[in-house]
């Protein structure tokens, strides 16, 4: 167990940490997220021992980590820094072997338990075959996974890890992140700060979100990657959906729109597949209420307006809508002050609307070729080109608060 007790840490007059205070139980996979600057390395480092905070207590398995010699923080922390480059030239094998220094006396070579330990952390690492191979001629991200072994052949019961996965590849990324989460299992605890938020999500047991020094939010996954604490720790509008083959959060930074557009107070929406859900994200940046349907359960644009926490009229898939339905679906439209038509489908009965869709201010999303347009375009009062930035969409889409529908303006994406 990791105890960080009013950490205090500051570099000159910068104060990087304050009165932090954390408690990491055994066994648990903490990934420590947040943005740049936020004290994420400040952190680990202090937890390592190798910087002295101004103020507070550590302790690892009740151990005060200040009070403790480098030899005896080596058998109870091991760390995978950012910056791995060793300063000299050594074999992997050799390099990997270091981990065993503070089992070993000074000039006792390797017993047949450290070579065990290497070669298991060697072959759990994936980088037995780069054993005889010269550290410095690795690439960074091999050099990396040899980091990592090194940290297993030194076997403690905490790990630190500072970025593990930013030089490596897709496939490495998860490789070594399952890794990581499956020596939890084993009972070592592991923090590892970690930019990606979506791999975070995926393997870590625990979030801790820090910003300025602070921690801001903590917990599970799905609790800490919401929309509202991103957008405070990063400062970017963002759209958190779940990822649909893992099933844990995902987050979609959107970029700023320059000025805050004035659209309508609430907007019903039409259509379904993706380019109904990148719409609807779009939309959330803003302030407007939304609501979307009908829509299939399961559907992408159904999938990310519950997770927008939006209003959503689902009906089943192929097949036409009940009495039931379609009152709900006039009765969302009126209450509505415009709609947008993404997509016309067999699942939208655009003809049991059209009544209420001429009293709103409406837009129509089409296709970027032309060609495939339907005379759609010509119904209503903006009409969108479906790859436009976030911009030019809610741009275009100010023009619906205007109450009128004689003009129609359309709007192509910025070159
Ligand atoms: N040795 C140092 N001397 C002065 N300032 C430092 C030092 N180390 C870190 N800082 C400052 O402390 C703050 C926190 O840095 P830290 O590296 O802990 O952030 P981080 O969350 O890990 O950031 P990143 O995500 O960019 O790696 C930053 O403003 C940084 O400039």
């Amino acid at each position: 167990m990791i105890d960080v007790d009013s950490l205090n840490v500051s570099f000159g007059q910068t104060s990087v940490l304050e009165s932090l205070s954390i408690t990491i139980q055994e066994g648990k996979f903490v990934g420590l997220v947040g943005p740049n600057g936020a004290g994420k390395s400040t952190l680990l480092r202090s937890i390592s021992g190798a910087l002295s905070p101004d103020a507070g207590q550590i302790s690892i398995d009740g151990k005060p980590i200040s009070t403790l010699g480098s030899r005896a923080q080596s058998r109870l922390v091991s760390v995978v820094a950012q910056d791995t480059a060793p300063a000299f030239s050594f074999s992997v094998r050799h390099f990997v072997e270091m981990g065993r220094t503070p089992y070993r006396s000074k000039f006792s070579p390797p017993d047949e338990r450290d070579r065990q330990r290497v070669d298991d952390a060697l072959s759990r690492t994936n980088t037995t075959q780069f054993a005889d191979r010269s550290i410095d001629e690795l690439s960074g991200g091999e050099r990396q996974r040899v980091v990592v072994a090194r940290a297993l052949a030194q076997n403690t019961p905490v790990i630190l890890l500072d970025e593990p996965t930013a030089s490596l590849d897709i496939n490495h990324q998860v490789e070594l992140l399952s890794l990581v989460a499956d020596l939890t299992a084993g009972g070592k605890t592991v923090v590892a700060a970690i930019h990606d938020l979506d791999l975070a999500a995926r393997f870590c047991d625990e979030l801790c979100l820090l910003a300025d020094g602070s921690i801001v939010d903590r917990g599970s996954p799905a609790q800490v990657i919401e929309t509202t604490a991103v957008e405070r720790a990063f400062e970017i509008p963002n759209v958190v959906t779940r990822n649909p083959v893992t099933g844990t959060p995902s987050v979609t930074a959107i970029e700023r729109p320059d000025e805050p557009s004035s659209l309508p107070d609430r907007i019903h929406v039409l259509g379904t597949g993706p380019r109904t859900a990148r719409l609807l994200t779009i939309l959330s940046t803003t302030d407007a209420e939304l609501s979307l349907g009908p829509v299939p359960p399961g559907d992408i644009a159904a999938v990310t307006a519950s997770d927008l926490d939006m209003s959503v009229q689902q009906a089943p898939a192929f097949s036409t809508l009940d009495a039931q339905h379609r009152h709900t679906l006039r009765s969302s439209i009126e209450a509505a002050d415009a709609a947008v038509l993404v997509e016309e489908t067999a699942a939208i009965p655009i003809e049991a609307v059209s009544g209420q869709l001429r009293t709103l201010p409406t837009a129509a999303v089409i296709e970027e070729d032309q060609s495939k347009s339907t005379t759609r375009e010509a119904m209503h009062d903006v009409v969108l080109t479906d790859d436009g930035t976030s911009d030019t969409v809610l741009d275009a889409l100010t023009a619906l608060s205007v109450d009128s529908t004689s003009d129609t303006a359309t709007v192509s994406p910025s070159s």
